[in-house]
């Protein structure tokens, strides 16, 4: 379970505080207005930002000690984070070993990854050779690579049209089946939240909420949701 517990975390002027809990496995979606802070909250569970009160808990353990190398997290943003001078293969290795010191068996899961998103053979090519769809499907096979029990994702496929955004959504849900993994996505989208997860934080007026069901947050929208998908 991930827990955040009485959190309040600072960047500048701004604070939000978080309070919640997500179990094992669970899809979560994250939505609210522009600047309420969802990135905010991504980053401090990341380790990116220290959190001025509360904790952060994986499984009952404090990460708080821990930084961003040493979390059970991965995270994925909208540019998806290839390194466009390094071939597709070399990017999923930084998956597995930032030196790229990689095992004959690391390979063979490194070429299994590329395969499972559907980019076997493309292994030689670099990210700029890429559409945005398989771009996005390499930053996931190197997700699925590192099996973090907790994956992060801010607005990871904003940039694609609907029907390429709810193929990539249906391989997330797939790969975190497959690898158990607690997913946070950060959406804009509505669609996007009622699609891919069973609860919803609300990031808004500098709170992050308790996780509520998707379905019924939004039939019935609390005054901040309403003002932000407008009538
Ligand atoms: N490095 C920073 N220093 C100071 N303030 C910051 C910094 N980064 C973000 N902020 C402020 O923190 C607030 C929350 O930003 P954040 O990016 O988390 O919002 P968001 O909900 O992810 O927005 P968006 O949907 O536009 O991506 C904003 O008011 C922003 O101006």
């Amino acid at each position: 379970m991930l827990h955040l517990d009485r959190l309040l975390i600072r960047q500048g002027d701004f604070t939000l505080r978080a309070d919640g809990t997500a179990d094992a496995g669970e899809r979560i979606a994250v939505i609210g207005p522009s600047g309420g802070g969802k990135s905010t909250l991504l980053m401090a569970i990341a380790g990116f930002l220290a959190p001025a009160e509360g904790r952060i808990l994986w499984q009952g353990r404090d990460l708080g000690p821990l930084g961003p190398g040493e979390r059970p997290v991965s995270l994925l943003f909208q540019d998806q984070n290839l390194f466009p001078h390094l071939t597709l293969r070399e990017n999923l290795g930084l998956g597995i070993s930032p030196g790229l010191r990689l095992s004959a068996g690391d390979r063979a899961r490194i070429e299994e990854a590329l395969e499972r998103v559907g980019l076997a053979g493309l292994g030689e090519a670099k990210p700029g050779r890429l559409s945005g769809g398989q771009q996005g499907r390499a930053a996931l096979a190197r997700a699925l690579l590192r099996a973090r029990p907790i994956l992060l994702l801010d607005e990871p496929f904003a940039a694609l049209g609907p029907a390429l955004k709810a193929e990539m959504l249906a391989l997330v849900s797939e790969i975190a089946a497959e690898t158990g993994a607690t997913v946070l996505m950060v959406t804009h989208d509505p669609e996007d939240a009622r699609r891919f997860a069973h609860r919803t934080i609300l990031v808004a007026d500098g709170r992050a909420g308790a996780p509520q069901p998707t379905a019924a947050l939004f039939a019935d929208p609390p005054p901040a949701l309403r003002a932000y998908l407008g009538p």
